[in-house]
């Protein structure tokens, strides 16, 4: 990590709880909530997401539900298009759809793909990189819809769940790293 990130790495570390046993015996919960609430520090981290971003980007892809909260100011930051990623069943028309394994248990992951126009380049967002279950079953998704997904970018990473090996070859950008 640059010098000129530590600052920053630090206040958003300083604001993440954990949660021992949430949301089931086993799983440490790392909660952003305390970060959020923190109006500077969540300024900083959404345009040190922004800042980091590799090019020009069409459109800024969150994943419900943690995603959605970051996803959305990078996406303004950047004067992009937001996507949601949602869990099965919200979306209300047609949809391309994904399963998916993460920490705790499995999903569907759903996009409208009439909302990404082909070759766009995306920039995913999420909190949470953990075992990359979902990260890669967005990618796959947006890259079905046409999408040229060109970065991916998460406030945390726990490096221990090995989420970069589900995404190889794919510039990701982290700020802290358990
Ligand atoms: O790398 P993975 O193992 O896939 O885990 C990471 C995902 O888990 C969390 O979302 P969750 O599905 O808990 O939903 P939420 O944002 O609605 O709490 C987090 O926000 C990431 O999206
Ligand atoms: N341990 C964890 N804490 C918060 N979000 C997560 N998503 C997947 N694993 C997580």
């Amino acid at each position: 990590m640059s010098d000129e990130r530590r600052p920053l790495a630090d206040l958003a570390a300083s604001l993440v709880q954990d949660v021992p046993d949430f949301p089931e015996p086993g799983v440490v919960f790392k909660d952003i909530t305390p970060l959020l609430a923190d109006g500077a520090a969540l300024k900083a981290v959404v345009e040190d997401m922004a800042s980091r971003a590799p090019g020009p980007i069409d459109l800024v892809v969150g994943m419900e539900a943690r995603g959605f909260i970051l996803g959305a100011p990078v996406a303004v930051a950047l004067g992009a298009g937001f996507i949601p990623v949602r869990k099965a069943g919200k979306l209300p028309r047609e949809t391309l759809a994904g399963a998916y394994e993460l920490e705790y248990g499995s999903a569907v992951l759903e996009v409208h793909p009439d909302t990404i126009r082909d070759g766009s380049r995306v920039l995913v967002v999420d909190d949470v990189l953990a075992t990359g279950g979902t990260a890669a079953a967005t990618v796959a998704l947006l890259e079905k819809a046409g999408g040229v997904v060109v970065g991916l970018s998460f406030l945390m990473e726990l490096t221990f769940l090995g989420g970069r090996d589900r995404l190889p070859g794919r510039p990701l950008d982290v700020l802290l790293s358990y």
